[in-house]
């Protein structure tokens, strides 16, 4: 089973992650991201760094994407493992959206062409929704704020393309309150991939 954690820069990804390291020990998922699961993330980071070109970025990270599926993805669905992912395609058609509009008519068409006949679609995806001021609040407090990801309008039309894919797919999506206390969306969280894993099973 593959779950994906997806949100704004701030909202509480990696926070969640690391709790639910803590509360799923007994279903011992597999734990991994993108981008940077496999080399190829240095040179997304890199590419993020140096602000290339965003087309070249947003290939950049398909490829990620695709060493992904062949590195950890595909050989951890095989073995039947549960399987948690720190972002995942779904980034890319919120981010991508912003960052293509003044190149392609309309990048997420493209961004699913790109992806189509290869991909792995997540079983289920927790959105963590947060209001993008206070996600750059959080982020200001802990680090430089650099990344050109990190800035307010970005964020803003990131998480709306995040809002539409969730209701293009309320099946798929569950929209996590990011305000909350962190324990409360961990155990939350931890309790509906306890369920899935254990109806997968
Ligand atoms: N529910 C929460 N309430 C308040 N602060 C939080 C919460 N979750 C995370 N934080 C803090 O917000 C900052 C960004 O969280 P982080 O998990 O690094 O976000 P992301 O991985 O999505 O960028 C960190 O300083 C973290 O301690
Ligand atoms: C996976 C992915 C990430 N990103 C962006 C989101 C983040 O701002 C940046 C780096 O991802 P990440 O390492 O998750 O960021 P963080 O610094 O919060 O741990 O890359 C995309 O633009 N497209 C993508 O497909």
């Amino acid at each position: 089973m593959l779950i994906t954690i997806e949100g704004i820069d701030g909202s509480g990804k990696s926070t969640l992650i690391e709790n639910l390291k803590n509360e799923l020990k007994d279903i011992n998922p597999v734990f991994t991201r993108e981008p940077g699961a496999t080399w190829i993330g240095e040179q997304v980071r890199r590419g993020i760094a140096e602000e290339i070109d965003p087309v070249a970025e947003a290939l950049l990270f398909v490829a990620d994407h695709a060493a992904h599926l062949d590195v950890v993805i595909r050989p951890g669905l095989s073995k039947n493992l549960t399987i948690i992912s720190d972002r995942y395609t779904d980034s890319r058609y919120a981010y991508q959206s912003v960052t293509l509009k003044n190149h392609l008519i309309d990048p997420v068409g493209w961004l699913r062409l790109v992806h189509n006949e290869w991909t792995v679609r997540p079983d289920k995806t927790f959105l963590l929704v947060i209001d993008p001021e206070i996600s750059i609040q959080r982020i200001k407090n802990e680090r430089e704020g650099n990344e050109h990801f990190e800035r307010l309008e970005t964020l803003k039309g990131v998480q709306s393309a995040y809002l539409k894919l969730a209701a293009e797919e309320p099946d798929r999506f569950v929209i996590i309150d990011a305000e909350k206390d962190r324990d409360e969306i961990a155990s939350f969280v931890a309790g509906e991939i306890r369920n899935l894993h254990n109806n997968g099973a």
